[in-house]
């Protein structure tokens, strides 16, 4: 459902799929058992070296000085850790943390019952910020910078504005989309942290510390074979830990082994690069029925039984990101990583064979 129609935001009417093994969203299951597995302190946070280091700074920073910790704004993909590092900033500065998410603020009003409840030093954490009305965000402007909201009380000619005073508190604002944050809240962030993918051997740790918590046997060949195949996302590593256990545990003596991790993770379709049954249609279509490309987008997606939107904005991101497609202005074209990744010869390497554009160019 789309609440805010200032966003031009497609993300919501995605059928992402909470099915997916390899989704990025959190699932049911995910959403119960994450709270357990969320590393409690910075110390325990893995990877993302950058930002922790800057993090570290800002509220040591803060704490010395008996402050409030500057407003904080996390960008990044889904599932890789800004829900976590909100719940961090406030279990690092000992401040309660008040969580909601812009789609929830659907009025101005809303926004102020929320602000003027905080207590002094409280993190208030905003997920999905780019998705707040306009009134509400212009409303947070004003609290973020001066600490202050004006409630506007009566319609018409007889509204009046009564300016109300709120403790300092620290908001930490979250985003999937930091593209789509208007430029005057953006700046009005101290600091901003942007969540880059993380390294095979950071989810490798990821996992081995989330078997540790589930009480799980893992084998390091084990935990590499399931890190590299997480698509770079730390939700997408402890979701496939889940189902390897899973397998191990019905199929074998519990212990995680890269062997019962490849077979578990063959089982469930993930391939050795992450990529799913659906990733790889689109993969298999594009070089078996079009050469490798350029194809139409709607083409590609009738190909496959799906929808355009489904093969843009669940498939296509992540094969473009591992550079298996590319997407030109005459369409979608397979890489030379595609061929390679499913075991295929590129036409033009044929005896005789077409050019990659011969058939299908243009
Ligand atoms: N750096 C990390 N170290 C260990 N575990 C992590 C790390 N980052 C994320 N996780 C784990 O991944 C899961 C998802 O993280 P989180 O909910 O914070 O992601 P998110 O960025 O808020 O995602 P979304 O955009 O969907 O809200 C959690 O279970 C968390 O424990
Ligand atoms: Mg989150």
């Amino acid at each position: 459902m789309n609440w805010d129609d200032t966003a031009p935001s497609t993300d919501d009417a995605v059928p992402a799929g909470p099915d997916r093994l390899v989704g990025a969203d959190a699932d049911g299951e995910d959403t119960a058992v994450e709270a357990a597995l969320r590393p409690k302190d910075l110390q325990e946070f893995v990877g993302q070296e950058r930002v922790r280091e800057q993090l570290d700074l800002v509220l040591r920073a803060a704490r010395a000085r008996g402050a409030t910790a500057d407003h904080v704004l996390l960008s990044g993909a889904p599932g890789l850790g800004k829900t976590t590092l909100s719940m961090i900033i406030a279990a690092e500065m000992g401040a309660p943390i008040r969580i909601t998410s812009g789609p929830a603020i659907q009025h101005a009003g809303d926004l102020a019952a929320i602000l003027s409840s905080l207590q002094e030093g409280e993190v208030l954490f905003l997920d999905e910020i780019h998705r707040m009305s306009r009134p509400a965000e212009e409303m947070l402007y004003m609290a973020m910078e001066d600490f202050r909201v004006d409630v506007i009380v009566g319609k018409g000619p007889g509204a009046t504005a009564i300016p109300l005073e709120l403790p300092p508190f620290t908001l930490v604002g979250a985003t999937t989309r930091a593209g789509l944050l208007p430029p005057p809240l953006r700046d009005r962030f101290g600091f901003t942290a942007h969540m880059e993918f993380y390294a095979p051997e950071e989810l490798q740790r990821v996992i081995h510390r989330s078997a540790g918590l589930l009480d799980v046997e893992i084998e390091p060949d084990g935990a590499a074979e399931i890190a590299g195949r997480s698509r770079g996302t730390p939700r997408i590593a402890n979701r496939l830990l889940r189902r390897v256990r899973d397998y191990a545990q019905v199929k074998a003596d519990g212990v995680i082994t890269r062997e019962i991790a490849s077979q578990a993770l063959g089982v469930y379709e993930v391939d050795a690069r992450g990529l799913d049954r659906l990733d790889r249609a689109v993969l298999t279509a594009l070089l078996k029925l079009f050469g490798g490309g350029p194809v139409g987008l709607s083409t590609l997606a009738v190909a496959v039984g799906e929808e355009r939107e489904t093969v843009e904005e669940v498939a296509e991101p992540f094969l473009v990101r591992e550079g298996l497609l590319a997407r030109t202005p005459r369409g979608r074209i397979a890489t030379p990583a595609a061929w390679a990744h499913l075991d295929m010869v590129p036409p033009q390497h044929q005896a005789g064979g077409i050019g990659q554009q011969g058939l299908f160019g243009a």
